[in-house]
């Protein structure tokens, strides 16, 4: 349902993404790995619309809608405006679905954005963007600055989804461990090429893989891939 197919992206004369092809399947949970500056976000970005491409194509077939990087929540308005900005583009405003898939959510919406925890405006700022009924969710970041316990529990909440309404999700995630149990396939970046895309559970046990792009994450052998 995402078709990407030799993708270059450029800040100014300088090249960010270079020739990146990539497919998402409907309903699939693809994520997207790799060192700070591969260009993780810049595809995300040009994934939802926000960057445009100097060449290539970026096709979705259906709507997208992205969680981005840092949650961006409006802190003075309450959870419920917050989410309600998701949907400002369909009619029937999609709050009850909403609170359906992430029932904390109903118990904090009258509490303003910006005295939550970060774990729960993380769970607002995906809510935001079911607000929009999206095919595929692409995400920025799920993990960051976050407790373990409070990942894992997003975690779950995507995992449901997925299994759920079918929604396809790209996740751009700096936690390996997490970006592997999480999707079963997975796109590794590197200075705006992709270096290897494969099913994850292969790539964890990928020596290659795992030296020249994780570092030291050498448990990563050990970890169990979810179906
Ligand atoms: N607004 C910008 N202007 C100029 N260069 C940019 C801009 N945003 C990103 N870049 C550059 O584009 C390249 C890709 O950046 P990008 O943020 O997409 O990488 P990333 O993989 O998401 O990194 P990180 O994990 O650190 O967020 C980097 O070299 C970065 O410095």
């Amino acid at each position: 349902m995402l078709h990407i197919s030799d993708l270059v992206v450029r800040y100014g004369s300088a090249v960010a993404l270079d020739g990146v092809s990539l497919e998402v399947g409907r309903g699939e949970m693809v994520a997207l790995v790799g060192p700070n500056g591969a260009g993780k976000s810049t595809l995300i970005n040009t994934v939802s619309g926000q960057l445009k491409a100097a060449s290539g194509s970026v096709v979705v077939e259906g709507t997208v809608a992205q969680v981005p990087e840092g949650r961006q929540m409006f802190p003075d308005m309450s959870v419920e405006d917050n989410l309600l900005l998701g949907g400002w583009s369909i009619r029937n405003r999609q709050l009850d679905e909403v609170f359906d898939l992430l029932p904390d959510l109903a118990g904090m919406r009258r509490r303003k954005a910006g005295r939550l925890s970060g774990g729960q405006q993380q769970m607002v700022a995906i809510g935001r963007a079911l607000m929009a009924r999206p095919d595929l969710l692409a995400i920025d970041e799920l993990s960051l600055g976050l407790a373990p316990i409070v990942v894992d529990e997003l975690a779950e909440h995507l995992r449901y989804l997925n299994a759920e309404r079918g929604t396809a999700v790209l996740l751009v995630e700096q936690e390996v461990t997490l970006a592997f149990n999480l999707c079963a396939r997975a796109c590794v970046l590197e200075a705006g090429r992709v270096v290897v895309t494969g099913d994850s559970a292969e790539l964890a046990e990928s020596d290659a893989v795992r030296k020249a792009y994780f570092g030291d994450l050498a448990e990563l052998a050990d970890v169990e891939v979810s179906p």
